[in-house]
């Protein structure tokens, strides 16, 4: 495989760490990307990429006023927009707009985010999912060639999870053909949507639908919202930035308000149900949630994108552990390297494991949605209410899970980690951002408990379970699971547990009502459990699908990939096994015998994935040019290139900064 070589040496330590390997790297590279054509494509696109100004910056993002960082963020998507278009999607096929590739190349341009990302990551799809034909040739080519601008506004300043409580109003006028966009209270602002602020001239809106004098409740409207010349705002359109965030600090996240904003008829997005010129509501979705489709195409992609942000954070861990020694362990011996501790390759390895756990299911999780989708253009839904639950439990326990880990990757880089140029804090930011869109972890893992326990009541009735919850028919009336100490044992011991928690649910709900309460205030007292029961079947279903999947793709690798591989999965079985004991000892027939070999054998797993780490993370194969790190870069330059970040910080432009003769000297003098 052709590796992009370094500039300088290598740190000897993490050359070392290179000849230890013992697997072939290229081969596990191919099997992250999916096949070696697949690796090759993404080569071909990254070097389009990274040989066409990605990394423009002269000084850091970081340094830059929110003004400067704004608009480099837009120039530099000017410039990655335009190779998209013209070259990259020729690449991947237009269709693939949404590539996993595309979003890694797009880190090679942007630290933090592209204001742009919204418009490709949100408005194109919604105008894929909710438009009809005709609308679909009028706005997408538009979209695609960039001569459009989108955002997508749903979010309101009083509400983000609960849709049906959206204020906007979209009310139909028969007359002139139009719909009226309003903003009757200052909670009906839209508020959040990225690219909104400065950056979008349309955007997809949702908004409470009134015709006849009736509301039908949320739809889905394209507005235009600036002059496509002048990029002023249009009459009737409040519109701006709202504000410095945590992280997304190069994008402009917005707010807006209608004041009787008109726009045709033709800009209800009409899939799935349209009002006819004379003002008659018609619905043709077999599925009252079908507007709700872009938050289930994003939650499905954002499984992925987890896997990718975790393996970005674990190259930098790594490779600095390979690097960094701390600690006399014996006098007059040299210090180790901390990747030695096994307290570090404990925070560690399971990053390494839960990237291919996440990438592997969202692989399988994309073809079950593929399969809805194929259903539903048939006419059949009855297979949504599934991918509703399992992409809703996968998207919260995924980014709850990725947001962790990579803050463990930042305690295990000391506080170097904490430098925004190891890049760590910027990863941590943007997936911390994960947790709360795209639906909250808690709000989410509810709506997975609510199939659960629809499931677990059909279980109870005799009547067979579709695949991913089928476990629920075998183990339903099981008390407790005989423990077996084998990989599959594990992976049953966490459906039972699963089970378990639905049954003591639909129990505590059933017992509840029965003392007299209503069924939603049984709900809700229930409500700590119910997500405890979702992110047991997620568990579940992640390790389950883990183990098949690693299985399957391995099937014709080498043996010491297919080793390696195994090892990984292992290690993943056994560090979740060993974070959930409390619940194994109440639902199966585990012994503290069997925990405490349970911990040895991972300890041993530990030592035996050491001298593999570093391999592991090169497979991900992330340039140095997308990884943005002084602690992780390919070469392990480490201290050279913390001491050349620091140089760059414009305090250090000149050697006494003006405050001094201002402030500190009259302190200092008495005559302030
Ligand atoms: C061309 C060149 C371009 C160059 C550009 C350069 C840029 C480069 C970058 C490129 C990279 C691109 C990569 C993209 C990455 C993606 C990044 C995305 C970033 C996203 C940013 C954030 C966006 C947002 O957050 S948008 C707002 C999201 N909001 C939410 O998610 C809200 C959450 N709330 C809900 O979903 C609902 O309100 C809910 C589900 C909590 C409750 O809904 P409800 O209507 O009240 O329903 P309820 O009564 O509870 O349930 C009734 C019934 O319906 C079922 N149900 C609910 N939802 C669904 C559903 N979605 N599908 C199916 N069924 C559903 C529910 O289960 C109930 O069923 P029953 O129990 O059977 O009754
Ligand atoms: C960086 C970022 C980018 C975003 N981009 C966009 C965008 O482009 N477009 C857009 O439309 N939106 C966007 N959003 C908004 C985002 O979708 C919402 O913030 C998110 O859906 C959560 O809704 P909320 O903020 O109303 O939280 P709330 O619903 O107010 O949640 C607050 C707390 O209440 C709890 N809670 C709420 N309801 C329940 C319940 N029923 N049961 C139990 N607990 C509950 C939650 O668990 C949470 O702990 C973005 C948000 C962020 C942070």
């Amino acid at each position: 495989m052709k590796i992009n070589k370094p500039k300088h040496d290598v740190n000897p330590d993490l050359a070392k760490e290179r000849l230890k390997c013992n697997f072939n790297i290229e081969e596990v590279t191919n099997i992250i990307d999916g096949g070696k054509d697949k690796t090759v494509q993404r080569k071909k696109i990254e070097d389009i990429a990274l040989n066409n100004g990605a990394s423009l910056d002269e000084v850091p993002e970081e340094c830059l006023s929110i003004k400067e960082r704004y608009e480099n963020a837009v120039r530099k998507s000017c410039v990655y927009g335009n190779l998209v278009r013209n070259e990259m999607l020729e690449i991947t096929g237009i269709e693939n707009f949404e590539s996993p590739v595309l979003r890694r190349t797009a880190d090679a341009f942007f630290k933090d985010i592209s204001p742009f990302m919204l418009h490709l990551g949100m408005f194109v799809p919604t105008l894929i999912g909710q438009c009809t034909p005709e609308q679909t040739a009028e706005w997408l080519p538009k979209a695609l060639d960039m001569q459009i601008i989108g955002a997508y506004a749903q979010t309101e300043l009083g509400h983000g999870t609960f849709i049906r409580g959206l204020e906007t109003t979209a009310t139909y006028n028969p007359e002139k053909e139009e719909f009226v966009l309003h903003s009757p209270t200052i909670t009906s602002y839209k508020w959040w949507a990225g690219g909104l602020g400065k950056t979008a001239n349309h955007c997809v809106v949702m908004a409470q639908l009134y015709t006849q004098g009736k509301c039908h409740g949320t739809h889905l409207f394209i507005v235009k919202i600036r002059d496509l010349d002048t990029h002023m705002p249009l009459p009737g359109i409040t519109v701006g930035e709202i504000g410095p965030r945590m992280g997304f600090s190069s994008a402009d996240n917005g707010f807006l308000r209608f004041d009787h904003f008109r726009i045709p008829r033709e800009n209800m997005l009409m899939k799935h149900a349209k009002v006819e010129k004379d003002g008659v509501y018609v619905k043709s979705a077999k599925h009252g949630k079908l507007t709700y489709g872009t938050m289930v195409f994003i939650r499905v992609t954002l499984v992925s994108e987890m896997s990718f942000n975790i393996s970005k954070a674990a190259t930098i861990a790594i490779r600095y552990s390979a690097v960094r020694r701390q600690t006399e362990l014996r006098p007059n011996e040299p210090e180790p390297q901390i990747l030695d501790y096994p307290t570090q390759q404990h925070k560690l390895f399971i990053c390494i494991a839960t990237a291919h756990a996440f990438q592997l299911t969202s692989c399988w999780l994309w073809n079950t949605f593929q399969a809805v989708l194929a259903d539903m253009k048939k006419g059949n839904v009855d297979t949504l209410p599934e991918l509703h639950a399992l992409s809703s439990c996968l998207k919260a326990v995924s980014t709850s899970d990725a947001l962790s880990h990579i803050e463990q990757c930042r305690f295990a880089c000391g506080g170097h980690g904490y430098m925004l140029s190891s890049n760590l804090p910027f990863i941590y930011s943007f997936v911390a951002a994960t947790r709360t869109y795209e639906g909250d972890y808690t709000v989410l893992l509810l709506q997975t408990a609510r199939f659960l326990v629809k499931a677990s009541e059909q279980a109870e009735a005799g009547k067979k379970l579709t695949q991913t919850v089928s476990y629920l028919n075998r183990t339903a009336n099981a008390d407790r699971l005989n423990w077996d100490n084998t990989h599959e044992g594990i992976i049953k011991s966490f459906q039972v547990i699963a089970a378990g928690k639905i049954g003591q649910c639909v129990k505590s709900i059933r017992d509840r009502t029965a003392s007299g309460m209503d069924y939603e205030d049984a709900w809700l007292m229930t409500t700590v459990q119910l997500v405890g029961a979702a992110e047991a079947h997620c568990r579940a279903v992640l390790l389950n699908t883990y183990w098949s999947e690693m299985r399957k793709i391995t099937e014709a690798s080498s043996a010491d990939v297919k080793k390696v591989m195994h090892q990984l999965a292992v290690l993943y079985l056994m560090y979740w096994a060993l974070e959930k004991t409390g619940d194994l000892l109440k639902y199966s027939s585990v012994s503290k015998k069997d925990l405490d070999e349970l911990q040895r054998r991972y300890e041993e797993l530990l030592a035996e994935l050491r001298p593999n780490a570093v391999g592991l993370v090169d497979a991900f194969d992330l340039r140095d040019e997308i990884l943005h790190s002084s602690l992780g870069s390919y070469d392990g330059r480490v201290y050279e290139r913390l001491i050349e970040e620091a140089h760059k910080s414009p305090l250090n432009d000149e050697p006494v900064n003006q405050s001094f003769h201002k402030y500190t000297k009259p302190l200092m003098l008495g005559k302030l």
